[in-house]
């Protein structure tokens, strides 16, 4: 099964497996998380024990140069622990000074927790519900505030919402593009702001529009953004703006509020120096489901930072795609629990949209000729989608080229009685010739921003007729007459096709749509790479798993392992009792206990004890139920009626069964004899940074996907782990003036100090540093201290009023960006097979519904499609273009089934079966030349499939591997993972 899994490659089959029964304690590579051997997981584990620590002392400092570290006392009076510290830390303390060990000691220093300022609380709404808990009628106010915006009535669904938001009820708004979702957050923040000085936080993910947002706005409505384009004064002006109110609502980035690599995080002022918060819209809300096509991880700790930093209590999701179980799963994000808390959900394709299909071989001849025909001839504006960048480069070309000096069809658009329409074809009768850069130019991400900020500029006013562009063009465009969308290749999902389409026509004005698809599955093949790309395997999510949760052996899990024996009289037991836990874990060896100990309990019948146990509130009590059990029956088939009896009632105690997160039960019967998630961990969550760049290097997945990972752990019902800002983790204090200095230092600031004492304790040699380099998350984690106090301390080392110019003659250099999360330190073995079994599951059920759901469009505009576009160049066929609206209707309205993602029937289409006999002897061929040729290297299964696939990667760059033409993208058309499996066994095969 590992094999399976991991795909082969370095770790399995190299350092893995030579580290292997080196003791499972390091939880290094492919190995059993208990035992450290292979061929089986923790849970099977009847490995051997891992050695007992090396007794060796470390070697004595050296005499000659006694280092003094400060003393307990000094410590705490720096950081004013015994001033200001709990009964607990003068105890510790005290306790420590007497047994004169003080390396350790310090180590032991606590400092009485941070306290987090509360929240503050949830602001008034504007109306109250009436008595039966309705919305209001809407009050005459609100129609004054709809007209001061310069608007005289609502569109539908409007009103509904903006109600909801005045009456301070979370409310999703589901419209598709155009059809105005922005009033409902534009209105009641300028509605709040007219009644109290307050504040409206809009979030959207439209960074570089923001300004553009803010020009397009109602001469009433006042507003401001943050980004992190902006410079910092930039930042500045526009909070104080926001701090003295002169403003209704404030536009951020998710970056900006929540924090991430490199983004400026954290610029807003505390909740404390901001006005109350009305309430809080988030546009896109569909990138909060980790269900949706676009599920981006910094969305998911928005609403946390919202609720729990700003106490913001009525959030307004709106979003143009989301199926009915996006929605469903964004309303739970949102806290959204009533019925009508989705208020609105209109037809996912606006009715003027005029949709066409072909599947031509010659698709640029195809292209042109739709262009020139009268359907598409006489349109202004048109936007071509392709997948690729280097295709918009060639298909603007290859238009400049074709329709160079062809003058705007006449026919086509609209009805003749149509007045707008014969406008347009008046003007377009009298166009003449065009400069050729006004006929059609290319848009992508790579291009500089001044180029991309050119072409939108020239399309927006109408000078430039065609923008052959990748999806990075049209978010939050607001051209209204957009005439025209061609889909040059299959987009990605239904989702993507609609929000594409929805840029044409959102006047209201008949628009039209066509989208060539590939007969022959090269787009399919195209943009199922992006899937596997996204897609990261079994080993990689173990590693990762090792470095979220090392094993601890902090303070608190001394403690609890202490308390568990203090009741146990009998010297001789306890003995028997520590060996079985070194040998079988805490929990089995607790059972032992209860089974061989003595008397009374011995002879209670098993459902009794059982009993007493399940009923009680404590968490060791819950926690050693099953393998209790489990222990108690070992080879005793007679019991088994006892065990089942038990789960029943374990059950019936209203236990929560292990499930994946997602309701679902798919991992309760993963043979992990554990069965139910202890309810209090003995060791409590320890703060941890990973470096980012480090991590993504080491698994050679991106940064996005490492999050993505860490959110599902996050969205477990255990919370495995809590997200936080990510932070510099790597600290360097260098001291120029020597090893004195640094002594000095560890005086003044207690953090140095304990680095030194715990490099000393593992028998570093620490007198004659001058420079130290640590993890300042681990140290501040260790000591309990808060990080922002202990990087603050730090800083000011670089300071001092005895020297000339203020500077310490200290230098504090911090760096690493990291992932900075809290997470357990205690979690058994069988614990981590299973939260790798969870995220695995999670990854595979992400790629396995993505390519149903590819299929499944493929699929969809397969069956509505024409043989050639020349039967939709002229005029459209009105019965198709309603049947495919009818299958998007069907496919967005379809209810939410297991999990959460929607369902569908098709199987991934399997196109290459045949093709791939055909080509095995030469793929493996191909492979072997290539790991000849690197064999220096180390590749997975994976990896080498990636390769040829042409897809890039962390470790793997195109830029790198990509140069080599006879393996980069050779094998496109094969099976993915039938690559996968083949690059697998090659790889055993040349170890
Ligand atoms: N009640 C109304 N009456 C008239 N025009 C309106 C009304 N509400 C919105 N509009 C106009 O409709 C156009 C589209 O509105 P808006 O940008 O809010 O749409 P949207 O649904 O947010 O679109 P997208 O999803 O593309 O962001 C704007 O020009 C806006 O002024």
């Amino acid at each position: 099964m590992k094999g399976e899994r991991f795909g082969g490659g370095g770790g399995r089959f190299g350092r893995g497996r030579r580290g292997g029964f080196r003791g499972g304690a390091s939880r290094h590579g492919d190995t059993c998380f208990r035992c450290g051997g292979t061929g089986h997981w923790a849970t099977d584990c009847r490995g051997p024990v891992p050695p007992p620590p090396d007794p060796e002392e470390p070697p004595a400092a050296e005499e000659e140069e006694p280092f003094e570290l400060p003393t307990l006392e000094e410590v705490a009076r720096a950081t004013g622990t015994l001033q200001s510290g709990t009964a607990d830390s003068r105890h510790h303390l005290e306790k420590a000074e007497t047994t004169h060990h003080e390396d350790e000691a310090l180590l032991n220093v606590i400092r009485p927790d941070y306290e987090c300022p509360a929240p503050p609380p949830p602001m008034e709404p504007l109306y109250a519900l009436t008595e039966d808990g309705k919305v209001q009628e809407t009050p005459e106010a609100v129609y004054a505030a709809l007209r001061d915006l310069g608007y005289q009535s609502f569109r539908a669904g409007q009103e509904e919402a903006i109600m909801r938001i005045l009456s301070g009820l979370s409310t999703l708004v589901v419209l598709s593009t155009g059809m105005g979702k922005s009033l409902c957050y534009q209105l009641p923040a300028y509605l709040y702001a007219q009644r109290s000085r307050c504040i409206s936080l809009v979030i959207s993910p439209l960074i570089s529009l923001m300004d553009d947002q803010l020009s397009g706005l109602p001469a009433k409505l006042r507003a401001a953004c943050i980004h992190s384009n902006m410079t910092r004064k930039q930042r500045e002006a526009a909070i104080e703006k926001v701090k003295s109110g002169q403003v209704c609502f404030l536009l951020v980035s998710p970056e900006v509020l929540v924090g991430s690599a490199g983004s400026g995080a954290g610029c807003l002022p505390s909740a404390q120096e901001l006005p109350p918060v009305a309430f809080a819209c988030i546009d896109e809300a569909h990138c909060v489901s980790e269900w949706s096509h676009n599920f981006r991880p910094c969305y998911l700790r928005l609403c946390k930072v919202l609720r729990e930093r700003l106490g913001v209590q009525c959030f307004l999701g709106l979003t143009a795609t989301a199926t009915l179980s996006t929605a469903l799963d964004i309303a739970r994000h949102l806290g959204i629990s009533d019925q009508q808390g989705i208020s609105v959900r209109s037809a996912a394709v606006p009715p003027n949209l005029n949709l066409s299909v072909s599947m031509d071989r010659e698709k640029d001849q195809a292209l042109v000729s739709l262009l020139k025909g009268e359907r598409f001839g006489c349109l202004d504006s048109i936007i071509v989608y392709c997948t690729r960048r280097e295709e918009t480069l060639r298909v603007a070309a290859l238009l400049r080229t074709c329709l160079q000096g062809v003058l705007l069809s006449s026919g086509g658009l609209g009805s003749q009685t149509d007045p707008a329409a014969q406008r347009k074809k008046e003007l377009a009768r009298k166009k003449i010739r065009k400069p050729l850069k006004w006929l059609a130019e290319s848009y992508h991400a790579g291009m500089s921003a001044a180029e991309r900020r050119r072409v939108q500029n020239n399309f927006m006013c109408g000078e430039l007729r065609i923008v052959v562009a990748t999806v990075a063009f049209g978010m939050g465009l607001d051209k209204s007459d957009v005439r025209g969308v061609v889909h040059y290749n299959m987009p990605k999902s239904f989702e993507s096709y609609v929000q594409e389409i929805g840029r044409a026509g959102r006047d209201g004005e008949p628009a039209h749509c066509h989208l060539f698809l590939d007969a022959e599955g090269a787009d399919l093949r195209e943009l199922r790479r992006h899937i596997y790309a996204d897609t990261v395997d079994y080993y990689t999510i173990k590693r990762l798993l090792q470095r979220v949760f090392p094993a601890c052996t902090c303070r608190r899990l001394q403690q609890h392992q202490q308390g568990r024996w203090k009741d146990v009289e009998d010297s001789d037991l306890l003995e028997v009792m520590k060996e079985h836990e070194q040998e079988n874990g805490p929990d089995r060896a607790a059972l032992q206990v209860r089974t061989e100990g003595s008397g009374a309990q011995e002879n209670e019948p098993d459902r009794a004890d059982l009993q007493v146990r399940t009923e009680g509130s404590g968490a060791q009590e819950n926690e050693s139920d099953r393998a209790d059990l489990q222990v108690r029956t070992e080879g005793s088939g007679a019991q088994q009626a006892v065990i089942e009896d038990v789960d029943q009632d374990l059950a019936a105690l209203g236990h929560a069964s292990m499930e994946d997160g997602t309701g679902r039960a798919d991992l309760t019967t993963r043979e992990w004899r554990g069965g139910v998630w202890p309810e209090r961990r003995a060791c409590c969550t320890h703060e941890r940074a990973i470096p980012i760049q480090e991590v993504v290097e080491a698994l050679d997945v991106p940064e996005e996907g490492v999050e993505t990972l860490l959110c599902y752990l996050e969205l477990h019902p255990q919370r495995w782990v809590e997200l936080l800002h990510p932070t510099l983790s790597v600290c360097k204090v260098s001291c120029y003036d020597g090893p004195k200095q640094l002594q000095k230092v560890t005086k003044i600031c207690p953090p140095v100090a304990v680095v030194l004492a715990r490099k000393r304790m593992a028998g570093e040699r620490v007198e004659r540093c001058d420079q130290v380099e640590f993890d300042v998350v681990e140290v501040a984690d260790i000591m309990g201290w808060q990080l922002p106090l202990v990087k603050r301390g730090l800083r000011q080392l670089q300071w001092s009023t005895d020297r000339a110019g203020g500077r310490s003659g200290v230098l504090v250099e911090f760096s690493a960006i990291s992932f900075y999360f809290r997470s357990y330190g205690d979690l058994s073995p069988e614990e981590m097979d299973v939260l790798c079994h969870f995220l695995h599951g999670r990854v595979q059920e992400q790629e396995r519904t993505r390519l149903q759901q590819l299929t499944a469009c493929f699929k969809a505009f397969r069956s509505v499609a024409f043989q050639s576009v020349l039967s939709c160049v002229q005029h459209l066929d009105r019965s198709r273009s309603q049947q495919l609206k009818a299958l998007l209707s069907e496919y967005f309205d379809r209810k939410k089934e297991r999990g959460g993602a929607v369902q569908l029937e098709e199987e991934p289409e399997d196109l290459d079966t045949n093709e791939l006999l055909d080509w095995e002897e030469q793929v493996r061929t191909d492979i072997r030349r290539f790991l000849a040729l690197r064999s220096d290297e180390k590749f997975s299964g994976r990896a080498v499939a990636r390769i040829l696939h042409g897809i890039g990667s962390p470790r793997y760059p195109a830029q790198i591997y990509g140069r080599d033409r006879r393996f980069w993208r050779k094998y496109l058309h094969l099976d993915f993972n039938r690559l996968i499996q083949m690059a697998t066994q090659e790889i055993i095969g040349f170890k």
